[in-house]
């Protein structure tokens, strides 16, 4: 049985129960499945069930496809338990719920608990879970599912884990990232170590530098509220994005089990050289905030405009970070990496940008254009992309760039799982892999710290960038002269939106 807490939130509709429908659809579901939804809101079985699928774009257009009575027999599936007024309560009409619905559905005493509240309400629950006896595994497992964000700050961070793990040992605890849900992210391994072509290329002597890229066409939309009090790095980097990089950086692991893969990621999370001194901070690190522009004549918001933000708010919308990794494999490798709002184009992608050849027996005018970069598109057209010179036909030896590439589309098989529906199955199946372990989350906080606690100096400058664009105009000046972001997009705007906020 799946026990989501908060399931009158909008991850339930627009997250969870998409998933759960696809996993359904797919036969990937024991027939004794249930899901039982708890929040404080008073609503019966069915409220939730019409509540849910109407809010739920995608249960909207599969209406359209399925036949009614196959998305019923789902929506069946789905009850709800309101908690009275409070989660930290007695947890005693829950249980009898629980033990109602494995009676009237033959249902095993396997539980996941899915936390989908504020993360301030996670102790609680998870204590008042085991003083309901709900997290002995006597006769079934016991899993808790966390959502995102997983602490403020390292010490929130462990705070929230030792809170967790005074109810649930590590093994049962399921921290959720749903990038690594992704096909392509976890295809970061497979490439990696599955091809004897790429693996001796993979270090310092080859690679000049990494490039990571994480770009939205929204802004905040509804989250104004969580958001300013987030930001880009702290939504973003220290979660999805030092996840991606945990895998691009990591030694190759024994095999391919969930302790093994952590342990690398780990280790890898632990090489990144912490940036403590201000001067490197200053030209290491960068926030931007998005302004109003316009986009093709209509007029866009800027984030101090946005519901929920503070109209002074210095809350960065990009942030952009340069940094090394101190170990025998990346030394003096610079990574960058940058994520944001409001840019141009949708898409999530990392370059691994390869040195130039060491004898240059054809020159070139354009040395960007000329160097070997693999493009691991991780979002849209998911795929790899690998540029290398050809000669230009004709006269003399010009060289230009051609691509060699794969797009996950083009594949027979090409059936790509949405990320919660694999990681919810992953989590059914007790396969921890794709999730973050409790030490991962905390190396991570551990080099995101020093950053968020400089960037709180009210003279730190947060640069404004026009909505559309590919974020404050002197972004590019932190790879000291040398190329700069690959921006694969058109602008949306002429303005710049380029200030000191
Ligand atoms: N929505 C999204 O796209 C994403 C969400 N997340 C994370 O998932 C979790 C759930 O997100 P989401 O569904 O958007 O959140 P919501 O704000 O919609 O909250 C979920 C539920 O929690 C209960 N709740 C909200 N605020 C409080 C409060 N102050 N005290 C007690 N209960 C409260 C409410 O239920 P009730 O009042 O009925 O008890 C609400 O329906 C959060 O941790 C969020 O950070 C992560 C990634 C994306
Ligand atoms: O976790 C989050 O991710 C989304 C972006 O997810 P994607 O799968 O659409 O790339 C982001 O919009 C949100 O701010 C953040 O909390």
């Amino acid at each position: 049985m799946l026990i989501i807490f908060g399931a009158s939130g909008d991850l339930t509709a627009r997250k969870l129960v998409p998933a759960l429908f696809n996993l359904y659809k797919g036969k990937h579901l024991p027939d004794s499945f249930v899901v039982l939804g708890a929040s404080r809101s008073n609503m019966t079985d069915e409220k939730f069930r019409e509540k849910v699928v109407q809010e739920s774009e995608f249960l909207q257009e599969e209406i359209g496809k399925e036949d009614a009575a196959f998305i019923k027999n789902f929506a069946d599936k789905l009850y709800y338990q309101d908690l009275g007024d409070k989660y930290d309560g007695d947890y005693s009409t829950l249980t009898k719920r629980i033990e109602q619905l494995n009676r009237e559905n033959g249902c095993d005493e396997n539980y996941i608990f899915y936390l989908s509240t504020p993360p301030s309400l996670y102790e609680a629950i998870a204590k008042n879970l085991s003083e309901a006896g709900l997290t002995k595994e006597e006769n079934g497992w016991k899993r808790i599912i966390v959502e995102k964000p997983f602490g403020y700050s390292l010490a929130s961070a462990k705070e929230l884990n030792d809170g967790l793990h005074k109810y649930f040992h590590e093994s049962q605890v399921y921290r959720i990232d749903h990038y690594l849900g992704k096909e392509t992210v976890q295809n970061l391994l497979v490439t990696r170590f599955s091809n004897s072509i790429f693996e001796p290329t993979w270090n310092r002597r080859y690679i000049h530098h990494v490039e990571i890229t994480n770009a939205e066409t929204v802004g905040v939309e509804k989250r104004g509220g969580y958001y300013d009090k987030s930001g880009a790095l702290r939504d973003m980097f220290q979660s999805h994005l030092l996840q991606i990089l945990s895998l691009i950086v990591m030694e190759p692991p024994i095999n391919a089990s969930a302790e093994e893969i952590r342990d690398e990621k780990v280790k890898a999370l632990k090489s990144l050289r912490l940036m403590t001194d201000p001067d490197v901070l200053a030209t290491h690190t960068m926030k931007g905030q998005y302004v109003a522009s316009t986009i093709k004549g209509k007029k866009v918001k800027g984030y101090r405009e946005e519901e929920g933000v503070d109209p002074d708010s210095k809350t960065e919308t990009f942030a952009a970070v340069k940094f090394f990794v101190d170990n025998w494999r990346w030394k003096d490798v610079p990574f960058y990496v940058r994520t944001a709002k409001y840019m141009p184009t949708k898409v999530t992608e990392v370059v691994i940008h390869f040195k130039s050849p060491a004898h240059e027996v054809f020159k070139s005018q354009d040395a960007y254009r000329k160097d070997n970069k693999l493009i691991i598109r991780i979002q849209p057209d998911e795929g790899i992309l690998i540029k290398f010179g050809v000669k230009v036909p004709g006269l003399g030896f010009n060289v230009e760039q051609a691509n060699l590439d794969f797009y996950y589309s083009d594949l027979d098989s090409a059936q790509v799982m949405d990320a919660y529906e694999r990681l919810l199955l992953d989590a059914m199946q007790g396969d921890a892999t794709l999730y973050a372990r409790a030490d991962e989350v905390e190396a991570a906080w551990k080099f995101v710290d020093p950053i968020l606690e400089y960037w709180s100096n009210e003279d730190v400058p947060t640069y404004g960038y026009a909505a559309g664009t590919w974020g404050p105009r002197n972004s590019d000046e932190m790879f000291d002269g040398h190329f700069g972001w690959r921006n694969p997009g058109k602008l949306l705007t002429d303005e710049t939106g380029f200030c000191i906020l």
